[in-house]
Parts: structure tokens; sequence; C-alpha cells
């Protein structure tokens, strides 16, 4: 299971926080109280932390920090993507195993060309970390660029599921992974990549257990649900927030263990 650090101003509120960076220190420090080591990936989505300027920003440079020193994979939601030397700094700045805000994974946005992204896949593959790739996302606007169709015929999504699997070649569990929202219904796409599946949109936008296993099938074990205000809609208690993410980790963990596909 993954659980998104979202601090939305509404759940600071929910938790008696001010909506400033005190109060964002606070929330993330009960999240990594609560979550970290427990759950096997964390995902803080940056623009919750980007809306206090750069004291939000220490205070995520910190989250990541402690939750990769509890044992999770912190995988930091930010959906970058730009011309290619841009790409590069982005990949500096995330995937550089140096950097101040070094994680395991980001998102990435290939809606510019996933030939922009090149420069993150090649620092990812140089320090060990990963790409999560938007291809079939879970808001209602997504099939407008997704489901367009490229000159050669494929859709936009199947274009980029299709150079993911390129990327990872052999390996079962690569590097990189795409994004599909558990809120998509059926689809016709091939979403076999050889990587992890990241599986947003359990919970507060709908998806559930029954709707993933009815979109990924046979690629079951390759799915890492992802839910954000599902659980920390249970805190500010700490042991509240432990029984919500055991909660949605069980509602999926027949369904992925090895032959729950079926
Ligand atoms: O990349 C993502 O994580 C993502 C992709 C997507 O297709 N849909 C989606 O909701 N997300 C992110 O996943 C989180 C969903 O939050 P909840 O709806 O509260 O569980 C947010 O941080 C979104 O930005």
């Amino acid at each position: 299971m993954c659980v998104g650090l979202d601090p939305h101003a509404s759940l600071l509120a929910d938790w008696g926080l001010d909506d400033t960076p005190g109060g964002l220190e606070r929330f993330a420090g009960t999240f990594v109280e609560a979550l970290g080591g427990r759950v096997a990936v964390a995902k803080p989505q940056s623009a919750f932390f980007e809306r206090h300027g750069s004291a939000g920003i220490a205070v995520l440079e910190r989250a990541v920090a402690d939750l990769r020193a509890a044992g999770c994979l912190v995988l930091l939601d930010v959906k970058r993507g730009d011309i290619g030397s841009t790409s590069q700094a982005y990949a500096d700045a995330y995937l550089d195993q140096g950097s101040p805000l070094a994680v395991d994974a980001v998102t990435a946005s290939p809606f510019l060309g996933t030939g922009s992204l090149e420069p993150m896949v090649a620092t990812a593959r140089r320090h060990g970390a990963g790409l999560l790739v938007l291809a079939l996302t879970s808001n209602p606007e997504a099939p407008q660029v997704q489901a367009a169709r490229t000159t050669d015929g494929a859709s936009v999504a199947g274009a980029v599921l299709d150079w993911l699997r390129g990327l990872n070649g052999d390996e079962t569990y690569g590097s990189f992974g795409a994004v599909v929202g558990a809120t998509i219904g059926e689809t016709a796409e091939d979403l076999a990549v050889g990587g992890p599946l990241l599986v947003p949109g359990v919970g507060a936008q709908g998806g559930t257990a029954e709707s993933v296993r009815r979109t990924f099938g046979a690629v079951l074990p390759h799915v890492l649900p992802s839910s954000s205000r599902e659980v920390l809609g249970a805190g500010p208690g700490v042991a509240a927030l432990r029984d919500a993410a055991d909660r949605a980790t069980d509602a999926f963990r027949d369904l992925l263990a090895p032959g729950g596909a079926q």
C-alpha cells in the first residue's frame, strides 16, 4: 500500500492545526510517527508543501528524510516534465541521491513527449531510483489527451505504456512504472509494462479493491494502490491513522497476494 501525505488546508483544520508552516510540520511529523516504516511507500504531494513557500519545502525535506530513515520508500508526487535540458535539472533535484530533496522515485508527466523524460530515466538508472509516469490518470478530464491518437494510430496512453515497456526490457519489476487511476474502469490498453503500476484514486475518489480488480486483471501483482484523504481523514490520532492505513491495506491484501488475481 502507498499512503499519500497530502496536507490539504481542510485537513490541517480538521486536525486542529493552523494553515501555516508550523501546522504543516506537526501534520508531517504525525504522519511519520504513525506510518513511517508501516506502509511500503509514502507519497508526499509536493504542491501542499510548495503552497507554504520555502518554509514548506523545508518541512518536506525533513519529512522525506524521516520517512526514508523509518524504512519507507518515498515517492514524491511532483508530476514533473519539461524540455530535455530542464528535465535534467528536475532529475538532479529529486533523483540524484546527493540532492537535499533526494527521493526513491517521482511522478513524471510525459506530455511533452516521452523522449523529453530521458534525462530523468538516465539519472534514475545511475542512482537506483524510479519513475512513475502518467498514463491513464484518475481525473475525469484525462481522456481528452490520453485517449487521443498519435500519428501511428496508438493512443497517447498506449504510446506512454509502450515506451515504459521498452525501458524495463526483460525485467519483471523494473524501475519505470505507469500511473493508472483506480477509477478508470475497463481499458483496452496493455498495462503490462514490466514495472510498478501506481494506482491512486482509492478511497476519496471512489476507487475500491473491486474496481481495481476489474481494471487490472492479469497485472494485479504489479499494482501499488494509493490512498491519501481516506487515510488522513482518520487523524490526528496516531493509533487511528495506523488503523485506517491497516484497513486500506487489508482491503487489497487478498487481491494482491500471489494467486489473488484469479
Ligand atoms: O500521480 C498521482 O499520484 C495521481 C495521479 C492520478 O491519476 N490521480 C491522482 O489523484 N493522483 C494523486 O493522488 C492523490 C490522490 O489523493 P486522494 O484522492 O486524497 O486519495 C493526490 O495527491 C493526487 O495528486
